[in-house]
Parts: structure tokens; C-alpha cells; sequence
């Protein structure tokens, strides 16, 4: 049977997924065998996987010195593969590519021009792009017969309509491709898929997603179509993160320039690794670390976090002129009863009642039935998202 490799790099983590796949029943023939990941990457690393049947494939763990880095990670990862799969027949390898750039609205067959297009969009997201695009590198090296497809995160905001699109900038910027691009689309698109069969009642409406991860943004959906994001033209704006502030005035930035005599390198290291949670507490950027320490600085951070959430729904909820229905996903969202509790605590004035129990238990809806809006917990996949893309590229270039 032939396979579908997924790859995606986060800030955090790598997950990856082998799915088999026959393509003569296109999407619905697609079969989870493999999942993994290595996660905590930069704080306290761990490569797992479990096989199709839940039963365990690997689980280690790493100091920081064994593995202080992605490109780390990737080579532990992929070496791991290579020794435990050597059976598999590769279809084609699915990659989420965080940065699509203005060209990038749907996923794209790699070629030598289409990486080339994507390595101009490395100063965008210095944290992912070389991550997504070393292992496209190394593999069309290596297989140059084997289909790589490249899965944007900016894809699926394109729907934005040009007031969410534009930043108040002169509009040749615009032309040149300055734009709120959005990202975490892979997530949100497989979320708007899912919403139709796990809640019909809202999938038609208006709903803000959290996607709160090491990586964070929110997303407006109005029937499935993404309107709006909290990030924009890189993945530093909007909500605070592991390691980047979100939203944050300008003049800070001159200000360490002109004041400081900061130069771009140093603003950029400053702004992808030691700002957010990690900055804002002084100790870590994993949200574990921070609700299991009682420093009043992780406290202040995970507070921080909070009311940022809160913040960005009432934009987005502005975005949509209502809100039907609010969504938690990702690494935070799905595992955080007490973030998820926070959160929902300052949305009462929206409405907003949780169920005690539901949210411990992590059910699907985690409100109470007087809570004038539905909340829901649902886990996201972006590796799926990417399988199927991977696929209907494939099977559409007649390439199968
Ligand atoms: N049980 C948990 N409680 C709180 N936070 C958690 C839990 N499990 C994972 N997380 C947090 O989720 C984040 C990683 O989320 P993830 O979506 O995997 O990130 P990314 O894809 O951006 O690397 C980390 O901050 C981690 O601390
Ligand atoms: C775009 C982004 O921040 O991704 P991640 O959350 O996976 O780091
Ligand atoms: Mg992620």
C-alpha cells in the first residue's frame, strides 16, 4: 500500500504522519497509520509516536544539550523513521509551508521555481520557513521522483476581504505583497471541515476560533470562510506567544533601534525568541512550566495571555457583527482546562457559562446549556488537512 509522509514544523514542535492511501477513493481513502511528534523543543524535548491502533511506536526523551534545536529535532525525527519504516512505499510527502507569500492561495506541486518563490518568504517567518523548506530541500535531492506538496498557513485566509487585508500603509506596499496574511490556516480550514458534522447548529454562523498553541492566533469564521485573523504580515502580530509579543506598537521597535542602536538581526532575535510567555515571566515558554510554577511572574504572563484572548474576541466578533459560537484548539486550547476556565471567566459579559465538569472532561461542548454562547473544544489536525491537499494535488497533476 503507498503512503503519504506529513511534515510540520511548528515553533515548539514537529509533527509528522504517515497515512496510507489509496487514490482511487480519494479523500475517504486515506488511512491513519503513524503519529508523532516531538514537542517541547527548546524546553523540555520529547519525540513520541503512536501507531494506528493507539499502541505506543516511541516515546523518549531529551535533555536541551541532546536537543537544542529544530534542525535537531528534525534529524532525530527523521533518523527514527528511516530506521522503523523501512517498508513503507512513499506516494508523496505532504509539507505544511507556514508562509505562502501573495502568490500562495492554494497548495502548490513542489518545483525548483515554486521553492525558490518560497525561500523569498524566509525573512517573513525566519522561525518556520527554513524549518518547512530544509526537509523539501533535502528530499527532492535525494527522490527528485517523489511528489512534494507545499501547504500554505496563509492559504486560507485569502478569503480576508481587503479592509482585513490591508495595514494603513500606502497601497504600492500592498502591491508589493504587505499584507495581513494570517496564519495557523492549515488548523482553522481543518476545523471549518469539521464543524458541519460535529455541531451543525454553528457551523453555518459566526465563530471565533482560538488556536493557542506555542504559536497563538484567532481566526473569525463566517459560515466556514475565514474573514478575519489576529496575525497578519508575519506571525508576530497579534495575541502574545511562547516566544513573541503579538501585537505591539511600532515605536517600541524604533525605539530599540534609534534609543538602543539595535541592529534588524538583533530586533528579529529579540522578537521571535524572547519576547511573549518567555519574556513577559523570565522562565519559560511552555505553558505547562508556567501553571506548575507559583513565581507571580508566570502567573502575571498566563494572565496576560489571557486577557489578550479576551481582548482579540470582542475584534473579531466585531469582524463578524455577532457571535454564534467560540472554538478552542491547539496545544493550550486542547489541553488547559484551567486556560480554557480563564478564558471563558472573561467572556461572561458575551454570556459565556461553562460547564465545570465538561471542561474537565474535555467534552466537545464545554458550556452550560444556559451559556448564551456554545463553547467547544476540538482538537485540531493540521497533518490530515495536509494529507488530503497532498493527495488532490497529486491525483489532479495525474501524477498517481
Ligand atoms: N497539558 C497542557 N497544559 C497546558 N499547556 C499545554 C499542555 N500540553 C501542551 N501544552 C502547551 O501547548 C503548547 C504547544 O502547542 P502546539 O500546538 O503543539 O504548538 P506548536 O505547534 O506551535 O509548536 C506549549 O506551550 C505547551 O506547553
Ligand atoms: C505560524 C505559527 O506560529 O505556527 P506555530 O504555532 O506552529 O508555531
Ligand atoms: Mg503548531
Amino acid at each position: 500500500m503507498q503512503t503519504i509522509l506529513v511534515v510540520n514544523a511548528g515553533s515548539s514542535s514537529l509533527k509528522f504522519q504517515l497515512f496510507e492511501v489509496d487514490p482511487q477513493q480519494g479523500a475517504s481513502g486515506l488511512k491513519r497509520q503513524l503519529k508523532g511528534q516531538v514537542d517541547g523543543v527548546g524546553s523540555r524535548p520529547r519525540l513520541r509516536a503512536v501507531n494506528w491502533d493507539g499502541s505506543a511506536a516511541t516515546d523518549r526523551t531529551f535533555s536541551t544539550d541532546e536537543m537544542p534545536d529544530m534542525a535537531t529535532a528534525m534529524t532525530v525525527a527523521a533518523d527514527w523513521l528511516r530506521s522503523t519504516q523501512q517498508h513503507v512505499d512513499l506516494f508523496a510527502v505532504g509539507h505544511r509551508v507556514v508562509h505562502g507569500g501573495p502568490a500562495g492561495d492554494q497548495p502548490r506541486l513542489v518545483t525548483p521555481e515554486v521553492l525558490a518563490a518560497l525561500e523569498r518568504c524566509i525573512p517573513l517567518a525566519p522561525l518556520h520557513q527554513p524549518h518547512n523548506l530544509a526537509p523539501i530541500r533535502v528530499l527532492a535531492a535525494r527522490r527528485p521522483d517523489l511528489p512534494q506538496v507545499a501547504c500554505f498557513d496563509t492559504a486560507f485566509h485569502r478569503s480576508h476581504g481587503p479592509l482585513a487585508d490591508h495595514f494603513a500603509i500606502p497601497l504600492a506596499l500592498y502591491e508589493e505583497g504587505v499584507r495581513r496574511y494570517g496564519f495557523h490556516g492549515l488548523s482553522y480550514e481543518y476545523i471549518a471541515s469539521r464543524l458541519p458534522a460535529v455541531a451543525p447548529d454553528i457551523a453555518r454562523g459566526r465563530v471565533v476560533v482560538a488556536h493557542l498553541g506555542s504559536g497563538a492566533s484567532m481566526c473569525a469564521l463566517d459560515g466556514g470562510r475565514s474573514i478575519d485573523s489576529t496575525m497578519s504580515f508575519t506571525g508576530l502580530d497579534g495575541l502574545p506567544m511562547g516566544t513573541r509579543p503579538g501585537q505591539i506598537d511600532p515605536g517600541v521597535i524604533l525605539h530599540l533601534m534609534s534609543g538602543k542602536g539595535w541592529d534588524a538581526a538583533a530586533i528579529e532575535r529579540f522578537l521571535y525568541h524572547e519576547c511573549g510567555l518567555k519574556g513577559l515571566s523570565g522562565i519559560s515558554n511552555d505553558m505547562r512550566e508556567l501553571e506548575a510554577s507559583d513565581d507571580p511572574r508566570a502567573a502575571f504572563a498566563v494572565d496576560y495571555f489571557v486577557y489578550r484572548i479576551a481582548l482579540s474576541t470582542g475584534m473579531l466578533a466585531a469582524a463578524l457583527g455577532g457571535l454564534d459560537a467560540f472554538v478552542f484548539t491547539a496545544g493550550i486550547g486542547e489541553n488547559s482546562a484551567s486556560i480554557r476556565a480563564r478564558v471563558a471567566e472573561r467572556l461572561a459579559w458575551l454570556g459565556v457559562r461553562l460547564d465545570v465538569t465538561a471542561n474537565a472532561r474535555r467534552d466537545l461542548r464545554i458550556s452550560a446549556p444556559d451559556s448564551r454562547i456554545p463553547v467547544l473544544v476540538m482538537p485540531t489536525d493540521e497533518e490530515l488537512m495536509i494529507a488530503r491537499h497532498t493527495l488532490a494535488v497529486v491525483t489532479a497533476q495525474g501524477r498517481c
